[in-house]
């Protein structure tokens, strides 16, 4: 649809007067520079004016089928863009993901079919193939000669990936792989792509030779014809069906009937299958082949962030513009964004969208360092970053999922509507929890790593930085509360290091009254998830803190007070959630509480004039928000009005039903 021209909405207007801050400056932090806005601006000029983002009919109104097409129209336009135009006209030839990704959104207000091609194919080939691998698959797969996905998760098991049961048997005599789905749980299913788009395929098999499984490892496979798309003898393909949001990804079913494919298709940067079908393992780590699913799942963090910022951007644009009710009789209606409990709602999604922007720029920088360590042949860094990755992407993505239903909330009946763009954001995110490693999963990953963190503690063992408070904790540190920001993060890593504990006590009387470990483990995987997620919390806490010091260091007053103001927000909300934790484990009073509280609520009202310069901080386009109640005009009703008009339903005055159906039912001929 083309966006309709408005004058600005006046109590919109108004709210940009209020701001008492440069927003370009805060553009500019979250860019990384600004360099980087100017460069980011550029390609968002270039994409939106390609014509790409149009649509005759709004996405919503489009059946499964037409929306599958038109995103498969669209993305193949917009690779063609990627590769030349948009080089050519903006001359930058280094295109940095997040501008792309961002700009990604206004083309699609679901998702691209080509979206694991970028996000995980490619990154698999660049992680898991050998030199000599790489040269044949990765120019192919970035010039878009063959499009990917990642086939891991089969109809019977997702979770558990050491117990798929696809099989590849290496053939000595032909120097192949027999790739085969040995039963109906065993088909390959939900690979984004897989259902229509593409025509390789990484999968994820049991591997075989000379008669002996070695566990898990990573094949490349054609699926497809190249020049007719038919899928290849010996493969069953196709799309698994209408789901929850991801219309337009074609997630995939897949199944193998004895499917060969040459002994060079195994990805063998990490392991190895000889000629003669020895097996030649991994030298450094049993891992290594997960790599690409800790990659995504440190883009999730950021996605989360992301995501957030959309719809807080909606809702409190719209808040701004809504006005309901009254605070007292006669007066005229307030905008619904002056209700404190309104921006209760809202505040703390603005808040979190800061926290988790900066935690996903520090993980990945976190990620790039431990790789140049693996690079070195050092993996002793890829635990931590592991246990990092897991947690923050269960809660970033959870918590985001949250606040994002909320920001629906917050807009009442419109926030409903397709249209406000609320709900697919919603679905988009609520997916995240669950793939890539399920929410209570990769949280009992990170407990086993702070179980393990506490017991090389109790022996003396130095442990990694993240964890380092446990020592303190063992050496009988006591938490004293302060209201300050290092004083409650100490409180935080008091809570977390006191769940651990309990854990670590309950594992270990558990054992004591008979029980092997393994039953001692999951009787306490409660305890053991609740655990992750304080530290978890301790560690965006931590992050938010100081990465908002180090990059306002240069910073005017005024961003300084904003930026502190909603890092104090954040503090404040997550103690007064966190009360019963902190009188648990920290020196927390009553009186303490009440004075958080306080502190919480006076907040509200400091940051209640810079909402909205707040949000048009995020600087988000229109185009990328898809949205009728978030636009930067705030004319909300015209374009409800316009979007109802637009509605294919009511292109006719009667609808053929009423001559089939109702007139016979009022006649009684029915
Ligand atoms: C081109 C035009 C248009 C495009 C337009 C788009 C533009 C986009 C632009 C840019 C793209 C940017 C990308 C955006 C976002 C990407 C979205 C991608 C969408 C993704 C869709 C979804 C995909 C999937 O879901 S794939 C499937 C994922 N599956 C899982 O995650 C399964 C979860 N399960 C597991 O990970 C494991 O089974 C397990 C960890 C739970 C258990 O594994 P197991 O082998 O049993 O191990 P275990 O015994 O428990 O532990 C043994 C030791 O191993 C350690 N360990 C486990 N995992 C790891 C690891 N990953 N790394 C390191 N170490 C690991 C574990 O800690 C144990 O260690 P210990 O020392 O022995 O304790
Ligand atoms: C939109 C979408 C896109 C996807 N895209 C892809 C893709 O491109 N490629 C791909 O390979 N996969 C993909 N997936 C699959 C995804 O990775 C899995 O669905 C995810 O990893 C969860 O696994 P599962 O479905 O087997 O859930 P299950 O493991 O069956 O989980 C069900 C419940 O059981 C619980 N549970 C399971 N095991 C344990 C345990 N050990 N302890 C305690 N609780 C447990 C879980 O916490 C959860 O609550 C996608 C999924 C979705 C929804």
């Amino acid at each position: 649809m083309v966006l309709k021209k408005y004058n600005i909405n006046p109590d919109l207007a108004l709210e940009r007067q209020k701001c008492t801050f440069d927003i370009e400056e805060i553009i500019n932090i979250f860019d990384g520079g600004k360099e980087k806005t100017s460069q980011r601006r550029k390609i968002e000029d270039v994409v939106l004016k390609s014509g790409l983002c149009h649509d005759d009919v709004p996405e919503e109104c489009m059946s499964l089928k037409e929306r599958y097409e038109n995103a498969v129209r669209k993305s193949c336009f917009f690779s063609k863009l990627m590769k030349t135009e948009l080089q050519e006209i903006t001359g930058i030839e280094d295109f940095e993901t997040p501008a792309i990704r961002r700009i990604a959104d206004a083309l699609f207000k679901d998702i691209s079919p080509f979206l694991l091609h970028l996000g995980m194919f490619v990154p698999t080939i660049i992680g898991q193939c050998t030199s000599e691998q790489l040269m044949i698959w990765l120019p192919k797969a970035l010039d878009l000669q063959i499009i990917g996905g990642y086939a891991q998760t089969e109809l019977g098991h997702g979770t558990f990936i050491r117990g798929l049961e696809t099989t590849a048997t290496y053939d000595a005599d032909t120097e192949e792989f027999v790739l085969h789905t040995p039963t109906l749980t065993a088909h390959k299913w939900w690979a984004g792509g897989l259902g229509k788009t593409i025509n390789h395929c990484i999968v994820v098999a049991q591997l075989y030779t000379k008669g002996v499984c070695y566990g898990t490892h990573l094949f490349m496979v054609q699926i497809r014809d190249l020049d007719t798309h038919m899928p290849l003898p010996g493969i069953k393909v196709g799309e698994i069906g209408p789901r929850m949001g991801f219309s337009s990804a074609d997630n995939g079913f897949l199944g193998f009937n004895n499917f060969r494919i040459p002994r060079n298709n195994m990805l063998m940067k990490h392991a190895q299958v000889q000629k003669d079908g020895t097996y030649v393992k991994p030298a450094r780590h049993g891992k290594l082949t997960y790599q690409t699913m800790v990659f995504v799942r440190v883009t999730l963090v950021n996605e989360a962030a992301f995501n957030l910022s959309k719809a807080v951007t909606i809702a409190v644009r719209y808040s701004a513009v809504r006005r309901q009710s009254e605070m007292r009789p006669n007066e005229p209606e307030p905008q619904i964004l002056d209700y404190p409990t309104q921006q209760h709602k809202l505040f703390i999604g603005i808040a979190t969208a800061h926290a988790f922007q900066l935690t996903a720029n520090w993980l990945w920088n976190t990620f790039k360092s431990v790789l140049s360590d693996m690079k070195k042949g050092d993996v002793g860094t890829l635990p931590e970053l592991h246990a990092l990755s897991s947690c923050l992407k269960a809660v970033c993505t959870s918590d985001a999922a949250l606040l994002i239903e909320q920001c629906r909330y917050a807009c009442g009946g419109h926030g409903y509507m397709l249209s406000s763009n609320l709900p697919y954001i919603y679905s988009f995110v609520a997916a995240t929890r669950t793939y890539e490693g399920d929410y209570t999963i990769l949280l009992l990953q990170t407990a086993r790593f702070l179980v393990k963190a506490w017991e090389q503690a109790e022996a003396g063992k130095t442990v990694t930085p993240t964890v380092s408070y446990i020592s303190r904790s063992l050496k009988g540190e006591k938490n004293s509360w302060r209201s300050t920001d290092e004083g409650i993060i100490k409180s935080f890593q008091a809570v977390a290091a006191g769940k651990i504990a309990l854990c670590v006590k309950s594992i270990r009387d558990r054992m004591k009254s008979g029980l092997d470990y393994e039953d001692a483990w999951l009787l306490t995987t409660v305890q053991l998830v609740d655990a992750a997620e304080a530290h978890c919390r301790s560690v965006i806490l931590e992050t938010y803190c100081n990465e908002v010091r180090r990059l306002t260091k240069s910073s005017s007053d005024n961003v300084k007070i904003v930026m502190h103001q909603l890092v104090t927000l954040y503090l404040s909300y997550w103690t007064l959630q966190r009360t019963g934790d902190l009188l648990r484990y920290s020196s927390i009073s009553e009186k303490d509480i009440d004075f958080m509280q306080r502190q919480y609520e006076e907040l509200l009202q400091h940051i209640r004039p810079n909402a909205v310069a707040l949000v048009d901080a995020f600087d988000l386009r229109d185009e990328i928000l898809h949205s009728s109640l978030g636009a930067y005009d705030g004319r909300v009703y015209e374009r409800l009005m316009e979007q109802a008009e637009n509605n294919p339903m009511n292109a006719e005055p009667v609808n053929q039903s009423f001559h089939k159906y109702i007139k016979p039912l009022l006649q009684g001929k029915l």
